[in-house]
């Protein structure tokens, strides 16, 4: 191991110095994310670490992601990191853990066409509308009740339902293939299962009835449209994968399989549900603790809409509300669900910042401490939204400062319906209500937990009252 290592180092980025077989795990104490982004701060935004069996570059700069994201895009590959994402991923026959080449290829390009295009996306308005509307008929009763909301459970569930209606066209409340107390429990468990820690530098794997269920549901729901049990006015993803699969040709050189649909499915729906609900339960904490951006976006809505209450809210509305907007991409800036991005692993030897980085190391790119680099950003910490007017940065991917969805051919392919949901769902949760946090709790706990995706870690409990 020490003379692999010696033929590579010439000229690799230094870092903290490692341990015999533990490497730097030492070192990892909470969050991977804040751990990497404190010892950045030591060793240099380009960092050579080891945690167990695993070398990594970590990069802490925009010139640095913009150098692996835009040049080096074809010289590696992403690399399903732990045992969990290896098993979700069902053997890289899907799109976030697929080694580059054909099937991966095809796997993108027919889930973008058939489910991620503006198109699409734009198709399943109303989906987003009921669901959103269902929300805020439950959260009335709570208002009128003055009872407390745990509102990440709230909307891990509204993402769960329009992810599942949009894809798989039933949504998991209507379904009778789990039990509806299973149902809740999936949701949740799906970001649980995103955060294991380290599985494969130890690995544990025992994903326990998680796996089974999200199997069994994928089966049923398969089994249902190949039977046609299941009918509804317009095909879905999995209508339109099944009919693919059934009119392929023999000769064609990539097959499309029932494995195919089930890991894009798998995909949409653990990298669908998680994110958006994470975003918006940071963005609703974070203006309960900052009142002044709360009255701002709420005054805006409510100036935009009108004085008489609308019964219920048409996506168009967001057209006009530029402050809301400009509060969602400072969400994104300090809490970027995936802080680490896709991790990528180099296939061959490339240069990075002027580094020698041999195949086979992981890259890490900490977008979450580049969000926060005082380099580009006033104040960081801070949440102003106005930083963002009548600047070009923007989550598209060409702004290497600004990475919450990724760049290069690897960018989230979900970011429009991700935003859809986003703004739909703030808009009503602050048109409707005003929020406060219950009397006992004093102030807005924003301690942070997980790996691959990082949720707000005690739940955000808020009391809603109608807005007369
Ligand atoms: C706020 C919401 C979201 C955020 C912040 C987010 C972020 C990300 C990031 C950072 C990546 C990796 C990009 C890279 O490494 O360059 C990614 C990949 C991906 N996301 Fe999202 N995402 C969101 C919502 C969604 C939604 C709603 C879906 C599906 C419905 C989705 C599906 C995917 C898929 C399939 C990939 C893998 C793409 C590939 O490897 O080619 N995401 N996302």
């Amino acid at each position: 191991f020490i003379n692999k290592n010696k033929k590579h180092s010439n000229n690799l980025p230094s870092g903290p110095t490692q341990i015999p077989f533990i490497g730097n795990l030492h070192q990892i104490k909470g969050s991977l994310h804040t751990c990497l982004h404190d010892l950045s701060k030591k060793h240099g935004p380009m960092m050579l670490l080891r945690l167990g069996v695993v070398r990594m570059v970590v990069i802490t700069s925009s010139e640095g992601a913009e150098e692996v994201l835009k040049t080096h895009d074809l010289e590696c590959c992403t690399r399903p990191t732990t045992i969990a994402l290896k098993t979700f991923s069902r053997n890289g026959n899907d799109i976030g853990s697929g080694v580059y080449g054909e099937t991966w290829r095809e796997l993108r390009k027919l889930s973008v066409r058939e489910f991620f295009s503006v198109k699409k996306v734009q198709s399943f308005k109303y989906v987003r509308e009921e669901e959103c509307d269902l929300l805020v008929k439950k959260l009335k009763e709570s208002a009128l009740k003055q009872s407390p909301v745990n509102l990440s459970k709230t909307l891990f569930c509204l993402t769960g339902s329009i992810v599942s209606r949009t894809a798989f066209g039933q949504s998991f409340f209507e379904n009778k293939h789990i039990g509806e107390e299973r149902v809740e429990e999936l949701m949740l468990e799906a970001h649980k299962n995103m955060s294991l820690k380290f599985t494969d530098l130890f690995p544990t794997g025992g994903l326990g009835w998680f796996l089974d269920v999200v199997d069994t549901f994928l089966d049923h729901i398969i089994d249902d449209h190949q039977s046609k049990s299941f009918t509804q006015d317009r095909p879905d993803l999995i209508d339109t994968v099944l009919e693919m699969i059934h009119k392929q040709e023999d000769n064609e050189s990539f097959k499309l399989t029932i494995d195919h649909l089930k890991g894009i499915s798998t995909n949409i729906y653990l990298a669908g549900v998680d994110t958006s609900a994470i975003t918006m339960i940071w963005a609703m904490a974070e203006l309960v603790r900052n009142p002044r951006v709360m009255k701002k976006v709420q005054d805006e809505i409510r100036t935009c809409i009108g004085s008489k209450q609308k019964e219920r809210l048409a996506e168009e509305e967001i057209d006009k509300l530029q402050y809301l907007k400009l509060v969602v991409k400072e969400t994104l800036r300090l809490h970027p669900p995936a802080p680490l991005l896709l991790p990528r692993e180099t296939m061959s030897q490339i240069k990075i910042q002027g580094y020698d980085i041999p195949p086979k190391i992981l890259l890490l790119i900490n977008a979450w401490s580049i969000g926060r680099d005082p380099k580009y950003w006033k104040d960081p910490e801070e949440f102003t939204p106005e930083r963002f007017i009548d600047s070009p940065v923007d989550y598209r991917g060409k702004s290497f400062e600004f990475l919450p969805f990724g760049s290069g051919r690897r960018i989230c392919p979900g970011m429009a319906s991700a935003i859809a949901t986003i703004e739909l769902g703030l808009l009503n949760l602050l048109y409707y209500f005003e929020w406060s946090l219950p009397e006992e709790k004093k102030h807005m706990d924003m301690e942070e937990a997980g790996v691959v995706t990082v949720v707000k870690k005690i739940p955000l409990e808020l009391i809603p009252s109608l807005h007369q």
